[in-house]
């Protein structure tokens, strides 16, 4: 099976998990990439039996709207029931890392709001310990040198990430070489040097579920104590 056939395959299986609980109140959470695209897209058939969406980026807020899903400013909405959106790399604790299309602040954003937050994903995907897909930094301009040098006394090696400006109006730095064994502490911080807005890890809000599409099948994975639960 290729990759698509894989982002299709578990676009489907969330839709077929949410389908069901959707009502007329229902406002749901939209990712970025091409797998919430996949999403975007099988969602239109169902768009009549929910309410609509808050999106994580201006891009899928169009893929909304271009279906006649409505698409809601998050501070105009109470709660968001559920958050869809993939990653570029996830592991067995259910933490991400994401941002290859920058999205990342605002995804964190209504990740953090959502009550739950499945995510979607192909097999490659899965690692072991994440950080080889280099880390995501959203970063305010004036600061990106400053962000960079500090990195690099973390141990990374960031690179400007060109001809890209977030939806926040900021830039990206890509983090290579930067292996991440405790994602909770590096993801807090990173956070901490001045100048960052947000970075790509997903483990203080880790995902509550995982559809994994690998040749075998889509693999539910739940983590042992969900969010909802706590
Ligand atoms: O900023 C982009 C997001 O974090 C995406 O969810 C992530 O890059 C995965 O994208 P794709 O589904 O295209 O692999």
């Amino acid at each position: 099976m290729d990759q698509d056939s894989l982002k299709l395959s578990v676009a489907q299986a969330a839709l077929d998990i949410i389908a069901p609980q959707l009502e007329s109140n229902t406002i749901l959470g939209i990712g970025t990439g091409s797998t919430a695209n996949m999403f975007i897209d099988l969602l239109a058939d169902v768009a009549h039996l929910f309410d609509g969406a808050v999106a994580s980026s201006q891009a899928s807020a169009e893929r909304l709207k271009s279906h006649n899903i409505p698409v809601y400013d998050l501070n105009t909405v109470n709660q968001v029931a559920v958050y869809i959106d993939g990653a570029d790399e996830c592991n067995e604790a259910l933490e991400l890392i994401k941002g290859g299309g920058a999205a990342l602040t605002r995804e964190k954003i209504v990740a953090a709001v959502a009550k739950e937050f499945i995510c979607i994903a192909d097999g490659s995907k899965w690692v072991k310990v994440l950080g080889e897909f280099p880390l995501p930094v959203e970063v305010i301009p004036m600061a990106r040198s400053h962000v960079a040098r500090e990195i690099v006394k973390l141990g990374g090696d960031p690179v400007l990430r060109e001809d890209v400006v977030t939806d926040n109006g900021n830039v990206i730095l890509d983090v290579y070489n930067f292996p991440i064994p405790q994602p909770l502490a590096t993801e807090a911080k990173i956070n901490g040097i001045v100048g960052v807005v947000c970075n790509g890890l997903f483990a203080l809000r880790p995902a509550d579920r995982l559809l994994l599409g690998t040749a075998d099948g889509v693999r539910d994975i739940k983590r042992p104590k969900s969010f909802l639960d706590s």
